[in-house]
């Protein structure tokens, strides 16, 4: 099978890679157009995030029936396209889950008790000593954690959260959320999870549905005194609204692991001091992305014999 894969992966993957298909690697992401040639080219492709796969990338029959992503949200790919093309689309839900909610309580953490301010403090010689009034943040212990979003992640996020820093959980969420460990209230609105959270986590797949999810209407329900944080994906929240909120402090922080128009991040945005801004962390862990290369990789094996994929999108 002539496999093409668009961003290098791991050593690891692209050794079992290579033992298996018939390898071309290239390390830039697909436009429509790139797609399109790569799709009548190749037998399978493995994607990733960055690849521009809207409808303009699919030919009507291609040779590529099989589309494997490496990460879990598919939003850079028209399924509907794909499926129409004939083309199976995969993901690699599940591994990436801890190592996400991981960097949502880095984020959590960070913003809370501003600790990219006191670092950078620190690193540019300002730090004149301890003092009882400097960089007082928000004390997390106890408060209430709002998750957008109760699925793989958000319920990782909450566990944490509970367990480990004794916070209340509340949720909104498409459909009902029933029967996992750790103690957390479904409230029937948006509205309702927003105006009580002390911190509000967005962790809902973007969608038609979720795109602006969260406004200036939305941002003007939170407490003036919460924190928003975004690992999801960018333009599940308005990236303008946000600023403006930031800038004037319609709410205390924010903190991001993704942004609307990756990797482009607002100069608005980086000049402000009340956000922690990580550039695209989530999985950023070797065993991690291993984990997710080793996924991808049985999806195509599958495929390679007929078998079932095992995670179909
Ligand atoms: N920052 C990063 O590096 C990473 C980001 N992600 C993002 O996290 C997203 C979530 O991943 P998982 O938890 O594995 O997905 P999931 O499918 O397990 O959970 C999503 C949850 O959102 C709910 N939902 C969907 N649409 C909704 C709506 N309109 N309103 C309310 N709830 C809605 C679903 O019912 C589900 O419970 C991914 O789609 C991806 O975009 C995932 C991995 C890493
Ligand atoms: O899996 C995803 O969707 C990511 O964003 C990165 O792993």
């Amino acid at each position: 099978m002539k496999l093409l894969i668009t961003r290098s992966l791991p050593d690891t993957v692209m050794a079992a890679a290579k033992a298996r298909f018939e390898v071309t690697a290239q390390n830039c992401p697909l436009t429509p157009t790139s797609a399109r040639a790569a799709f009548e080219a190749f037998d399978a492709v493995i994607c990733t995030i960055g690849d521009d796969l809207t409808a303009a990338a699919f030919p009507q029959t291609p040779r590529c029936k099989i589309l494997a992503n490496f990460g879990v949200g598919t939003n850079h790919i028209d399924v509907t396209a794909a499926q129409r093309a004939g083309v199976a689309v995969t993901n690699t839900p599940g591994t990436v889950t801890d190592a996400t909610a991981d960097i949502a309580l880095t984020l959590m953490l960070m913003t809370a008790r501003r600790a990219s301010e006191g670092e950078a403090l620190v690193r540019r010689g300002g730090w004149s000593g301890w003092h009882p009034t400097q960089l007082l943040g928000l004390h997390m212990t106890g408060k209430t954690l709002g998750v957008i979003g109760m699925g793989r992640i958000g319920k990782a996020i909450a566990k944490r959260a509970h367990f480990g820093f004794d916070m209340k959980v509340v949720f909104h969420n498409r459909s009902q959320v029933a029967g996992f460990a750790t103690p957390a209230t479904q409230l029937a609105t948006l509205q309702e999870v927003l105006s009580c959270a002390d911190i509000v986590l967005i962790a809902v797949p973007a969608t038609p549905d979720t795109r602006h999810l969260i406004g200036s209407a939305e941002i003007a329900q939170m407490k003036p005194s919460s924190l928003l944080i975004n690992i999801a994906r960018g333009d599940i929240v308005e990236e303008a609204a946000l600023i403006d909120a930031l800038q004037s402090q319609k709410i205390a922080g924010a903190g991001l692991d993704v942004y609307e128009h990756e990797p482009q991040v607002p100069a608005a945005l980086r000049a402000l001091t009340n956000c922690t801004l990580l550039p695209h962390l989530g999985t950023a862990a070797l065993e991690v992305r291993e984990a997710m290369g080793r996924m991808v990789l049985d999806n195509l094996d599958a495929f390679a014999t007929g078998a079932p994929l095992p995670n179909p999108v």
